[in-house]
C-alpha cells in the first residue's frame, strides 16, 4: 500500500496542498480529480518521490519515505512510476527509443535486453527503436514513456494526464496495456486527468479523490 498523509506543499507564500492524503490499495485505479492548479501534479510528484512536501509523510508497503535531501532512498524510489502528459520533456532528446526504454534497466545494473519485448507490449516495431524523439510521432513517444515507466515492475503507476492531447486509439491501447499491466501484476494505478468520462470508466474501487481548490496566499 502506498499511504500519503498531512501533505503540505508551499511554492514561495503559496500553499497548494494543505494536509492532503491519498492511499493506493494495491491492484486499485483511483482517479484524482480538481480544478487546474489546485495541486494534482504537485502531489504526483510528492507521491513519486521526485518532489518533497514541506510537511507530510509518504510510507509505501510500511516503509516509510524518511527526510531526504536530493534523492529518496532508490529501492524506493523504484517502487513508483511517473507517467506524464509532456513525454517530450520526460527523455533525453539525443536518446533512440529503444535508449529511452533501457534507461532504468541500465541504470539499476540489469542488461538492455527487456527493452525490445516492452516495446512490443507497447506496440512499437522494432524500426521505431532505432529513431529519437524528434522522429516519431506523440503517441508513439508516450508508448516509449510507458514501456519505461513498465520496466522495473513498479507496484504504483501515477498517470498524470498521459493520454491527452493524444488520440482516442492510441489513448485506449495505452490504458489497455496498464490494465494488463495492473491484472498480471496487482500494481496500483492513480490516473490524474481533467477527461472525467475517462476517470468514471478507469477508476475502480480506489474511487476518484477530489482535490479542493488551492489554498489563497493572504493579502
Ligand atoms: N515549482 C513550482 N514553483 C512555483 N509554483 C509552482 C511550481 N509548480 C507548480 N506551481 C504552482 O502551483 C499550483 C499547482 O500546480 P500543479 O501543476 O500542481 O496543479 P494541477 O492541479 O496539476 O494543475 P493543472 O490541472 O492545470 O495541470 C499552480 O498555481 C502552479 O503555478
Amino acid at each position: 500500500m502506498l499511504r500519503a498523509e498531512g501533505v503540505t506543499v508551499t511554492y514561495g507564500r503559496r500553499p497548494v496542498l494543505h494536509d492532503a492524503e491519498l492511499t493506493l490499495v494495491p491492484g486499485s485505479v483511483t482517479g484524482l480529480a480538481g480544478p487546474s492548479g489546485c495541486g494534482k501534479s504537485t502531489f504526483a510528484r510528492v507521491l513519486g518521490l521526485v518532489q518533497r512536501p514541506a510537511t507530510g509523510r509518504v510510507a509505501i508497503d510500511g516503509a516509510e519515505v524518511r527526510r531526504w535531501r536530493n534523492r529518496a532512498p532508490r529501492d524506493l524510489r523504484v517502487r513508483v512510476a511517473l507517467i506524464f502528459q509532456q513525454s517530450r520533456l520526460a527523455v533525453d532528446p539525443r536518446f533512440t527509443l529503444r535508449e529511452v526504454i533501457a534507461e532504468p534497466l541500465l541504470a539499476t545494473g540489469r542488461g538492455p535486453g527487456r527493452a525490445g519485448e516492452l516495446a512490443e507490449e507497447m506496440g512499437l516495431t522494432p524500426e521505431l527503436l532505432s529513431r529519437r524523439p524528434h522522429e516519431v510521432s506523440d503517441g508513439q513517444l508516450q508508448r516509449a514513456c510507458v514501456a519505461r515507466a513498465l520496466a522495473l515492475r513498479p507496484g504504483y503507476v501515477i498517470c498524470d494526464e498521459m493520454t491527452t492531447m493524444l488520440d482516442a486509439s492510441t489513448q485506449a491501447h495505452l490504458v489497455a496495456r496498464l490494465e494488463a499491466y495492473r491484472l498480471d501484476t496487482g500494481a496500483a494505478i492513480l490516473v490524474i486527468s481533467h477527461d472525467l468520462e475517462l476517470l468514471a470508466r478507469w477508476s475502480g474501487h480506489g474511487g476518484i479523490v477530489h482535490l479542493p481548490q488551492a489554498v489563497r496566499p493572504a493579502g
